[in-house]
């Protein structure tokens, strides 16, 4: 099944006088449980593209289906909505709230679900803390935390709301190498466990030799579509099959 569809997108910005071209009649189908990078040169649209899928703007001319339901007749609140049960973001600036904790932190995006009672919170906050390896540090803020630990508490936040999809812009970039290679793993082992589907926009080679797919963006265009690199494909399933028993033990709460 197809969790994201793009059909023949366009997007148009006005800067003053000036129509800035970002995104030409894209098409583009993404699977679920896909690890997918979309790559491309600064300027080239990348980020439009996921602010797209994301349901932060709107595309000028196309359509675009997310979970199977067509989001240009959406009102801004239905489009809301279905952002906060069906998409997750994690920035390469964190974006955490500096005057909470950890677990506040990933506790603030469940206060819009007024199904969840406050111990029903309560459980995912301590589940997803866990799956990312900071029970010790629930009561730390950010600056009380390293980059790695700040992006892994936004990894929990971002997986707090059981997404479908959690959109990736540059996650490694404000990382060193060997922080920005065991974000990249969990992210890897939460894709195999859950599947969630993973989009990421990124100039890191780590993350396009680690996705399943890449997609190439040049001048708001799409250059290499559908291409799933067949070595480091192998070379991430590998990874996920011998690491199970570590995901395994990793999820042991994930239910
Ligand atoms: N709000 C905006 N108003 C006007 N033009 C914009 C706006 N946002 C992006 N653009 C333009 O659209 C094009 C695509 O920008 P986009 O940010 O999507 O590129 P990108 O591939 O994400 O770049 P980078 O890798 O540098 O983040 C660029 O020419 C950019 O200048």
């Amino acid at each position: 099944m197809n969790i994201v569809r793009i059909e023949n997108v366009c997007k148009e910005y006005s800067l003053g006088e000036q129509q800035v071209q970002a995104l030409q009649n894209i098409s583009l189908n993404i699977e679920n449980g896909a690890f997918l990078a979309i790559a491309g040169p600064s300027g080239s649209g990348k980020s439009t593209l996921l602010n797209l899928i994301g349901c932060i703007d709107t595309p000028s001319a196309g359509k675009i289906y997310i979970n199977g339901q067509d989001i240009s007749g959406k009102t801004p609140d239905e489009l809301s909505d279905l952002r906060a049960r069906t998409i997750s973001f994690i920035f390469q600036t964190f974006n955490l709230f500096p005057v909470l904790s950890a677990e506040e932190n990933v506790e603030y995006p469940l206060l819009q679900f007024k199904e969840l009672s406050t111990k029903d919170r309560s459980e995912r906050v301590v589940k997803f803390l866990d799956i990312v390896g900071l029970s010790r540090f629930s009561d730390h803020r950010p600056n009380q935390l390293s980059g790695g630990q700040r992006q892994r508490v936004a990894i929990a936040r971002a997986l707090a709301t059981q997404p479908k999809i959690i959109l990736a812009d540059e996650p490694t970039a404000n990382l060193d190498h060997k922080t920005g290679d065991s974000i990249l793993q969990l992210m890897k082992e939460i894709n195999c466990h859950f599947k969630t589907t993973f989009i990421f926009s990124t100039h890191d080679q780590r993350v396009m030799a680690m996705a399943d797919r890449l997609v190439r963006i040049e001048d708001g265009q799409i250059t290499l579509p559908n291409i799933e690199l067949d070595e480091e494909a192998a070379i991430a399933r590998e990874y996920c099959r011998t690491n199970q028993e570590t995901a395994e033990h990793i999820f042991k709460h994930s239910g």
